[in-house]
């Protein structure tokens, strides 16, 4: 789909969507163009009545042109505000609608997601509100065209090329535009990624005594600011090299129906309504390329949001229970591990997920719950299924919200769930951002609750644990064995064994199942 017809869709979605704000700003442009062409008809009848010394008319044509630039600035003025309403409630929409198609499925790194929030959003509703408004604009254009033609009939040849010179010019340097906008904005996306981190990772450089922006952030900095310089100087150029026409046209045409009224042919009333008028045939035209962005900028960030506004296609097989049969896993460097043989998680089992740092136990673990897919293999994963790693995240709120998270389900639930997971503390206890007013075993319990109130068929808990002493650890696996129908937990401790009925191997790039005989010298041990 082209460009324009991409943006054509949107626009005509939220002009419906929106319609209280969208329909009044179109019917006030509409306004603006009749009251403009009136008013530089009635600036041409004041003009010649002042130099013709027609005192009456003088004041009859100054008193109705004072009215009609007085309504203009009122329908400018409601036109821009109501215009500035459909363009914020348009732009939190979008963002609304990029956090909800990453929560269905969050293929796009949050940094990447945030930069292209905060740097293009604002630019991709100005892309997505012009189709709608260009011909809007192609229409006023025909009507000062029209007009300019009654009130002087040579003034069309005579602005023609400065029009046309402004179109080419257009053409020419709006795809180029776009290409070095794209650049700009892939360094901006390059040096936000490095801020985030730097933020992120404040904590741990002050824990070192470290106390200055690290030179990763520094270095990107001025890698971004280089580039934004040419950029922009680029984009300024071209900018005041399509003002050009638009400056020169209308007073062009001026001065020569100066010169014919001279001769007799039309009058200096034409010719100054003429030179006002002509201004608003590049005006309109103007003001869509002319901010520092212009039309071809506010594309390039509407083509970087385009893709997050899309849903995300579940690949994923589901089924009653979680498989994976000689699935492959990998990441961009590579195959991770490969499982061998088959990897079964059915109703009533708990296993145990252990194997060395970086071997590939929370891969292994996210793909029962369909969260990675494989390169190779089957993965078929189970219907209902929860994982609770250690990075996931608690709101800014109570305890209670972050394990209800706002669904308005039943309190005696929430209380089940958080009494299950050992919370044993109060519920209206803030969390903090991310959790940062709880200690890690609490953060952990509020996880494993939120979880457990969503009642799973299978619960992933991947070192979802690790931070509660034996004790508590004990009481909390065995509230979980009894609340879901299956149990996978990745441990590097020891706890999960008394329950486990299967363990599952992960080491040198493979994984394979062992089934537990239990009871043997008090402990289990594992067979292949
Ligand atoms: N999102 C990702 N992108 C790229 N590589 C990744 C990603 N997640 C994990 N990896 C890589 O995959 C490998 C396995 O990681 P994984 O987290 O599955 O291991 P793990 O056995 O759970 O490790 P640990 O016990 O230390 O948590 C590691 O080498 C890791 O660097």
């Amino acid at each position: 789909m082209s460009l324009f017809l991409k943006l054509l869709k949107y626009d005509i979605e939220y002009t419906k969507k929106y319609w209280k704000y969208s329909v009044p700003f179109y019917i006030s442009y509409l306004l603006d163009v009749a009251v403009f062409l009136l008013m530089n008809y009635l600036l041409k009848q004041l003009v010649d009545s002042a130099i013709s010394g027609e005192l009456h008319n003088v004041i009859f044509y100054t008193a109705f042109f004072l009215l009609s630039v007085t309504s203009r600035f009122v329908l400018v003025f409601l036109g821009d505000y109501i215009s500035d309403l459909y363009k914020k409630a348009v732009e939190l929409d979008l963002a609304l609608r990029i956090v909800e198609r990453r929560v269905e499925g969050p293929s796009h790194p949050p940094g990447e997601v945030l930069s292209r929030v905060t740097a293009d959003l604002e630019n991709a509703v100005y892309a997505i509100a012009t189709p709608l408004w260009l011909f809007f604009v192609v229409g006023d254009v025909a009507a000062v065209a029209l007009f300019a033609y009654w009130l002087q009939p040579l003034s069309l040849p005579l602005i023609l090329p400065f029009a046309a010179l402004y179109a080419v010019l257009m053409k020419r340097v709006g795809p180029r535009l776009l290409d070095a906008r794209s650049r700009e904005r892939e360094a901006y996306g390059g040096w936000f990624k490095r801020l985030k981190e730097a933020v992120e990772g404040a904590h741990s450089l002050h824990r070192l005594g470290l106390r200055r922006a690290p030179k990763l952030l520094t270095d990107a900095t001025a890698t971004y600011f280089a580039k934004f310089k040419k950029f922009t100087l680029y984009s300024r150029s071209i900018d005041y090299l399509l003002q050009a026409p638009a400056q020169v046209g209308p007073n062009f045409v001026f001065a020569v129906a100066l010169l014919l009224a001279l001769q007799g042919q039309g009058t200096v009333g034409d010719a100054v309504a003429l030179r006002n008028s002509l201004n608003g045939l590049f005006l309109p035209i103007g003001h869509l390329m002319s901010t520092v962005g212009s039309f071809y900028v506010m594309a390039s960030s509407f083509l970087r949001v385009e893709p997050l506004l899309r849903s995300a296609q579940p690949r994923v097989v589901r089924g009653a229970v979680a498989y994976l049969r000689d699935a492959v896993f990998s990441y961009d460097n590579g195959v991770v591990v490969e499982v061998v043989g088959e990897v079964a998680v059915e109703e009533g089992d708990f296993v145990w997920v252990r194997g060395p740092s970086g071997a590939g136990k929370s891969t292994l673990a996210k793909a029962l719950c369909g969260l990675v897919e494989p390169a190779g293999g089957v993965a078929v994963a189970a219907v209902d299924c929860v994982y609770v790693g250690n990075d996931d995240y608690l709101f800014d709120a109570t305890v209670y919200e972050n394990i209800d998270l706002w669904e308005g389900r039943p309190r005696g639930d929430v209380e089940w769930a958080a009494a299950a997971a050992g919370v044993d503390f109060p519920l209206d206890k803030r969390c903090g951002e991310g959790g940062r007013e709880l200690s890690e075993g609490q953060r952990q319990r509020v996880l494993i609750a939120r979880a457990l109130l969503r009642r799973p068929r299978l619960l992933v808990l991947d070192e979802a644990t690790s931070g509660l002493d034996k004790e508590l650890e004990t009481k909390v696996l065995q509230a979980v064995r009894q609340a879901a129908k299956a149990v996978v937990v990745v441990s590097h401790r020891d706890s999960p064994a008394q329950y486990s009925n299967k363990i599952v191997e992960v080491r040198e790039g493979r994984a394979y199942m062992v089934t537990v005989n239990k009871g043997v010298g008090g402990d289990s041990s594992a067979q292949r």
